[in-house]
């Protein structure tokens, strides 16, 4: 434990993909997974939001996992901790749950096990346990991140200060993201692979010299994940054209979906949330903004009764 017995790790959630950036591209979004964190004789995580009431209550929950084996892979055995979690992030809705409780585990190891982590070794853990570096890459960092899981080895950059905000479309239903993976294709044609990399090669070029009109364009030219998991979100064309005809700049599915996220220059999102919400009063639709920060860790003298 560190000098102070208790603390709170913040963890922003996140969007991946954003059109053809399959696998690489996340920005952090500003919705929080939250866990107050104090010594304990043995593993307790208590939640007061419905959609995490249901998850163990003991050393079996998903967060103490990761922490315990990401304290292991160093060496370290972790003493007990009570956890009070609440979150912002509905659960299976593409927005990054998953890889939020991956790098709160991670920080819970870092912080009661005294690891000393570095971001870098902390991306690595987490790309090792998450499979791919996109959501729990802007998670950990915060900003527009791009990265690379190859060899081993993560190679990521992440970028501040671009004048967006996203109106997020989250339906009501879960959409685990294994079921979303499973209708992809196993393989590309070099044809297919040229054109669905080359789009997100453009993407990325769009976004970092602000051309928001390409971005949009490239957004929707995805060739990697789109295609096919569109038939699992019918609405997704109608909300689509909508949100293009009343002021965003491009949408994409969020991570494996379902939520779909409408990005759009900043200062446009108000009006924009107002539109869609009448029309598509059956879902939750939320303004969102970049987070710059990534994950935190504040020690605090008393918060936990
Ligand atoms: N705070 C949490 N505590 C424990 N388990 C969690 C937490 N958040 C997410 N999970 C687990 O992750 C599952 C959802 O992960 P999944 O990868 O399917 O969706 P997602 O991460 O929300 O979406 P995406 O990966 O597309 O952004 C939940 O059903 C739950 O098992
Ligand atoms: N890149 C991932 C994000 C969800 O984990 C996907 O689209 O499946």
């Amino acid at each position: 434990m560190p000098p102070s017995n208790r603390f709170v790790i913040k963890v922003p959630a996140s969007t991946a993909n954003l059109g053809p950036g399959f696998d690489s591209i996340g920005a952090a979004l500003n919705l929080y997974l939250t866990l107050e964190v104090e010594e304990n004789e043995k593993w307790e995580v208590t939640s007061s939001n419905l959609e995490l009431k249901d998850l163990p209550g003991d050393e079996q929950h998903f967060v103490v996992q990761v922490a315990l084996q990401t304290a292991e892979k160093y060496g370290k055995i972790l003493s007990p901790c009570k956890v009070k979690m609440s979150s912002e992030i509905p659960l299976a809705r593409g927005l990054g749950s998953s890889a939020s409780a991956i790098v709160a585990g991670i920080e819970l190891a870092d912080q009661v096990g005294n690891l000393g982590l570095t971001k870098q070794e902390k991306l690595l853990v987490a790309t090792e346990m998450e499979g791919h570096p996109d959501n729990v890459g802007a998670s950990l960092y915060g900003g527009l991140v791009i990265g690379c899981y190859q060899k081993g080895e993560v190679a990521m950059m992440s970028f501040t200060n671009l004048p967006i905000e996203m109106v997020a479309v989250i339906p009501h239903e879960i959409l685990l993201t294994k079921d979303s993976r499973n209708v992809l294709p196993g393989q590309f044609s070099m044809n297919e692979a040229i054109i669905a990399s080359s789009t997100a090669n453009v993407l990325v070029a769009a976004l970092l010299s602000q051309n928001w009109e390409l971005a949009g364009k490239m957004m929707e030219r995805d060739r990697f994940h789109q295609p096919y998991r569109k038939p699992l979100i019918p609405i997704y064309d109608e909300i689509e054209a909508f949100a293009k005809a009343n002021g965003a700049f491009g949408v994409a599915l969020s991570g494996a979906g379902p939520t779909i996220l409408c990005f759009i220059e900043k200062g446009k999102g108000d009006s924009l949330v107002s539109s869609l919400q009448k029309t598509f009063s059956n879902m939750m639709v939320k303004l969102l903004h970049l987070d710059y920060d990534g994950s935190k860790v504040r020690e605090v003298e008393e918060f936990v009764r």
